[in-house]
């Protein structure tokens, strides 16, 4: 499905790169089959074809030409510069992907001035490991064709759930933002770890497997959440001691407010870029 065809990454920052690294790692496409393009970081570019095997363009129209898909990787705040650049080398039979946190399609649709196929998509950092959760949605013009054609280039690089779009901002808090909260976390275990004495290396592993394991576990139970973390807390052991604190200072409803917050943000962002429309 995805064989023949050229994917342009337009902006190559760590998004575009965790999404090529996990497509050229998994074999999805061949590193040639993808080219990146960014605003001005040449070195990144470099980088780019060294690390990964794959085509680079500083010549933005060139890039954009030459892709059957354009996958768009700029801040959102870069969305409407960055368009209007190329808008007139796209044309109709490509398909438009967007990465972007907030922006809708129709806005992207607006910009590119045709009746294009965009999908909405919300990756994560995670994909450069082939293990993001990634929600997509299909824009006005996209077909069910272009949808299969997101869903295999994802699945490549994690999960992939469809939403509809409305749906999207909540997935953006939620896993888009997610990895950031579980390292937050971590780094609150290596604090606490360095205090209490272990080194850097033994607390890495310590730390590292934990999270892995709650993953595993995750994915293989059909236990509640709350179950599980109640099976680790014995009657006036460890765990109850360091829950204790955590619910004490309302560490859960803080987590809540944190993850509702961001997704008012991503509402926010797509308000006020299609606000400043054209
Ligand atoms: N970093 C993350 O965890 C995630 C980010 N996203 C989304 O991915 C997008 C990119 O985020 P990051 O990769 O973190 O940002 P970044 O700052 O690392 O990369 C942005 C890239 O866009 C390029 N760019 C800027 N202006 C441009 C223009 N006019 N034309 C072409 N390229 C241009 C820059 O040169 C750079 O390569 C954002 O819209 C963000 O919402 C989505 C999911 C997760
Ligand atoms: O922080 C952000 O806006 C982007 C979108 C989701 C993760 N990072």
């Amino acid at each position: 499905m995805l064989k023949n065809k050229t994917i342009t990454f337009l902006g190559a920052g760590a998004m575009a790169e965790a999404i090529i690294a996990g497509l050229v790692r998994l074999q999805v496409v061949q590193p040639n089959q993808i080219i990146a393009t960014n605003l001005s970081d040449q070195e990144k570019l470099n980088y780019l074809e060294i690390e990964y095997g794959i085509r680079t363009n500083s010549d933005r129209l060139e890039a954009v030409k030459e892709g059957d898909i354009v996958i768009l990787a700029m801040k959102p705040k870069a969305v409407k510069e960055a368009i209007e650049d190329v808008r007139e080398t796209t044309n109709p039979s490509q398909l438009f992907v967007s990465v972007l946190a907030g922006i809708p399609t129709g806005y992207i649709e607006d910009l590119l001035g045709h009746q294009a196929g965009v999908i909405r998509t919300m990756p994560n950092t995670s994909a450069k490991v082939g293990a993001s959760a990634t929600a997509i949605a299909k824009g006005t013009f996209a077909t069910d064709q272009h949808m299969h054609e997101v869903d295999k280039l994802f699945s490549a690089v994690g999960t992939v759930t469809v939403v509809r779009e409305e749906k999207l901002d909540a997935a953006t808090g939620l896993a888009g933002s997610g990895p950031a909260y579980f390292y937050y976390l971590i780094e609150a275990m290596e604090i606490a770890a360095e205090k209490a004495g272990l080194s850097q290396e033994e607390a890495s592993t310590l730390i590292t497997q934990t999270v892995v394991g709650v993953g595993k576990r995750l994915q293989s139970t059909t236990k509640t959440s709350k179950e599980l973390y109640e099976e680790v807390m014995s009657p006036n052991g460890t765990t109850e001691a360091g829950m204790k604190v955590l619910q004490e200072r309302n560490s859960q409803e803080a987590l809540t407010d944190a993850i509702t917050n961001a997704i008012a943000r991503s509402k926010e962002l797509g308000a006020v870029f299609s606000n400043t429309k054209k």
